[in-house]
Parts: structure tokens; C-alpha cells; sequence
């Protein structure tokens, strides 16, 4: 099922990764990025499963040998089908949905301020701006929880996500709903990590993306060739981290190190 994305204007051209710091009202570089969407619906996970989806699932009860009418299953057919729902939400949502206004220009005060200061549109700031640029995001060890489209099981891991800022940071927790988004959609692990990737350079134009996943398939576990420890890592590398090998190397170090004791 294709995303119900309303047709965005095309991206505005990243700033180059040392552009000197420009003088522009937060409201216009906001208005440069694509406008939220007002057509994608989420599934209200409470509303009752489709028919034919109970009815599959009770057929599927009987194929296997089962009784659907015991009263262990009596309502399994109805609660398999809401989990199915669930697990495949993310068809009806598009990263847009999630993202919303969170948004930020972050403004460095050249003097005064003794901070740093995210603004939305209209916001006031202190001193002259510092923008167009910011160091490297990354927000590691996202959780992973999606179906693979050849078994319809289960994988599960993490996901790691680095990006430069352009003219805007991005809210931290919308990088996980990006992430559930595609989760929650029949897939492969491949298409996933560049489906995110993908998101974010649409959303919020940074000067590049960095994302690594890391699974583990039930497919390759439960059954088949039974690899139980097999871990399955991709990547998606776009903008600057395509180009720049140090900023890989940033990236992977900034992953692979230790937690801190947070
Ligand atoms: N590349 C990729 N392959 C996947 C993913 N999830 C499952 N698979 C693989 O999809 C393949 C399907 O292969 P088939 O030979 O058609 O199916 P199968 O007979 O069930 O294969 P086995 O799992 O080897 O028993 C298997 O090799 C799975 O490991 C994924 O996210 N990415």
C-alpha cells in the first residue's frame, strides 16, 4: 500500500556544511521545509478489527488443525486480528503526520544569552543567531519491533540515527516515531533503514543522515536455519556521511562506544 503523502514543494538546497551563518527570520526557514500534512489518518487501535480479518484468522485456526470455537481461541481470531492491525498501522501514517511542528530553529546567542535556545516560528532570540549548521545528532538504540514480509514474523533490534542540521534540528522523539512508522509495516530490514533515512532527509533537509540498524529475525531463529544469536545490521548512509568517510568513522564511533551511566 503506497503512503497517503500529499505532494510536497520541492526540498530547499542544504546549506553547505561550513556556510557562514545567515540573518533569516526563523518563520521563513520554516517556511522553506514542506508543509505538514493533513491527510494522513492514523488507525484508532481501540475500533473494532475488520471482518475479514477475524474471519482469516479463524480460518487460518482451522487450517492448522484447531478448533476456533474452543473456548481457549474463542477470541483469539478478533485479538489477532487488532494485533495484526497494530502491527501494520504505520500503512496509514506518513513521517509528516508525526513530525508536526517539532521543528526547531536553534539560535546561539553571539553574546549574553549563556545558552542555547530552540525557537519556533516568531520566536524571539538574543544577539545575532548562529545557524545553517550544528554539530552531529545522534540518537542511538532506538527499539525496533516489525514483521518480515516473507514469514510474517517477527524481527526486533535497534536502530541508530545521526544526522548534520541544516536550517533546523528535529524533536528527538519524532526520530522513534519515524522509526515505528516503518516498523509497523510488513518489511525487510534493508528497505526499512532506507526508508528512514529517506524521511528525515524529506522532513527536515539536514546536511546528511546516518542510520544503522541491528536485528534479529524470528525467521532465521524459530525455524528455518535456526540462528538464534544472528545479528543483521544495515545501513543507510545519505548526504555528507555518503561523501565524508571521517564523518562515517564519527557516526560509528558514536554508536559503538560505551553507554554513559545516564
Ligand atoms: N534480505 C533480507 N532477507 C530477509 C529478511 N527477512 C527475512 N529474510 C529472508 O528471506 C528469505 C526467504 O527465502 P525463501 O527461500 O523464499 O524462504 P524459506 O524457504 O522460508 O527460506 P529459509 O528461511 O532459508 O528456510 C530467507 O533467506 C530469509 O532469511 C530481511 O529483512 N532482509
Amino acid at each position: 500500500m503506497a503512503d497517503r503523502r500529499v505532494a510536497a514543494p520541492p526540498p530547499a538546497t542544504p546549506p553547505a556544511r561550513d556556510a557562514p551563518a545567515e540573518e533569516e527570520d526563523p518563520a521563513t526557514l520554516l517556511a522553506g521545509l514542506p508543509p505538514t500534512s493533513a491527510v494522513c489518518v492514523q488507525c484508532d487501535p481501540d475500533s473494532s478489527p475488520p471482518p475479514a480479518l477475524v474471519a482469516a484468522f479463524s480460518a487460518l485456526l482451522r487450517a492448522i488443525g484447531e478448533d476456533p470455537s474452543r473456548e481457549g481461541l474463542r477470541l483469539t481470531p478478533e485479538r489477532a486480528a487488532r494485533a495484526l492491525r497494530f502491527l501494520t498501522s504505520g500503512y496509514a501514517l506518513c513521517p509528516r503526520d508525526v513530525v508536526g511542528d517539532a521543528k526547531f530553529v536553534v539560535d546561539v546567542p553571539s553574546c549574553g544569552g549563556g545558552g542555547m535556545e530552540a525557537r519556533l516560528p516568531g520566536g524571539r532570540g538574543m544577539g545575532a543567531p548562529l545557524r545553517g549548521g550544528g554539530g552531529m545528532v545522534v540518537v542511538r538504540d532506538i527499539e525496533l519491533h516489525s514483521l518480515c514480509e516473507h514469514h510474517l514474523l517477527p524481527f526486533h533490534g535497534r536502530v541508530h540515527v545521526g544526522y548534520l542540521p541544516g536550517a533546523v534540528v528535529l524533536g528527538l522523539s519524532k526520530l522513534a516515531r519515524i522509526t515505528q512508522i516503518f516498523a509497523r509495516r510488513l518489511q525487510i530490514q534493508e528497505r526499512l533503514t532506507q526508508q528512514i533515512a529517506a524521511a528525515l532527509m524529506d522532513e527536515i533537509q539536514p546536511r546528511g543522515v546516518a542510520v544503522v540498524v541491528e536485528c534479529l529475525h524470528m525467521c532465521m531463529a524459530m525455524r528455518g536455519v535456526e540462528q538464534r544469536a544472528a545479528v543483521t545490521t544495515t545501513n543507510a548512509m545519505q548526504g555528507a556521511f555518503a561523501d565524508d568517510p571521517s564523518l562515517r568513522q564519527e557516526f560509528w564511533s558514536s554508536i559503538r562506544t560505551p553507554r554513559s551511566m545516564l
